[in-house]
């Protein structure tokens, strides 16, 4: 069984995004280091992008600073390599499928397989559009890990069922990353309209950034995602790192309720 599928087997799963390569690719291995010893279940490894249509301001700026820092997906790959026996938790790479396109996508396969990287979510490629990339990845062991919004319709949930494996991710809002106005009414619906077309654990992202908001919707999802809000630790602390891996500890803790 894959390490995706391990997590979800008896527990919900605390998902957590940071940027590569912000505000250092040293400093990103020690974030991950840090969110695996405390108790991440699946660490989301973000790949910095010019034009990150679906990030909002938080994000957006992480991923700036990151590129300025000069960060590829090479530098990425062999960053994670060199702590790749320290991490026991599923990571996933999340990124734009320029960066994958231009890396050379039989590239990216060996290297995230070398890595071993667990999944891939990439928010601009649909599951029908480039059928085969999304074929090659889970036949080389990788988990494509598919969107959806409160307004996908029926049909294409059931087509997206056929493609994505390890959990769907399911985004709260018609909106982009780091809304902490997103409302949560609807999230039991939902789910249960989801589930009548899914058989996979599903993962609730996008504006989720408080231990309230997340005891107000875990019974409703297998899985919790948050980024901004721990992006945004990490821009705040950047210059104390000592105290940033204390944040992050903290906040980690205060957000796994279960
Ligand atoms: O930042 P938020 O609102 O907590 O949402 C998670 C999100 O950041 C992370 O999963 C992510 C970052 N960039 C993305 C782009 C598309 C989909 C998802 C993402």
């Amino acid at each position: 069984m894959n390490k995706i599928n391990e997590v979800f087997k008896n527990n919900k799963a605390l998902i957590i995004y940071v940027t590569a390569g912000d505000p250092s690719l040293e400093a990103t291995k020690e974030i991950i280091l840090e969110l695996n010893k405390d108790g991440v279940d699946i660490i989301e490894v973000g790949i910095p992008f010019s034009d990150p249509l679906a990030d909002g301001p938080i994000i957006q700026r992480a991923s700036q600073k990151a590129l300025k820092n000069g960060v590829t997906l090479k530098k990425i790959f062999e960053t994670l390599d060199e702590i790749k026996e320290n991490i026991t938790c599923p990571l996933v790479l999340m990124g734009y499928y320029n960066s994958i396109l231009n890396y050379g996508i039989d590239n990216f396969i060996t290297d995230a397989g070398n890595t071993g990287i667990s999944g891939v979510i990439i928010p601009d490629l649909p599951f029908d559009e480039e059928e085969e990339f999304y074929a090659k990845i889970k036949e080389n062991g990788i988990d494509p890990i598919l969107l959806v919004a409160p307004n996908t319709s029926e049909e294409r949930l059931k087509e997206i069922s056929k493609v994505c494996s390890g959990f769907l991710y399911c985004v709260s809002i018609m909106g982009v990353t780091g809304d902490s106005q997103a409302p949560i009414e609807h999230l039991k619906e939902y789910s249960q309209r989801v589930r009548k077309y899914i058989d996979l654990p599903l993962a609730i992202g996008f504006g989720i950034d408080s231990p309230e908001k997340v005891k107000n919707i875990i019974d409703y999802f297998d899985g919790i995602i948050v980024g901004s809000a721990l992006v945004k630790i990490i821009d705040e602390n950047s210059d104390d790192k000592a105290k940033m891996l204390k944040e992050i500890k903290s906040f980690i803790k205060s957000l796994k309720i279960w």
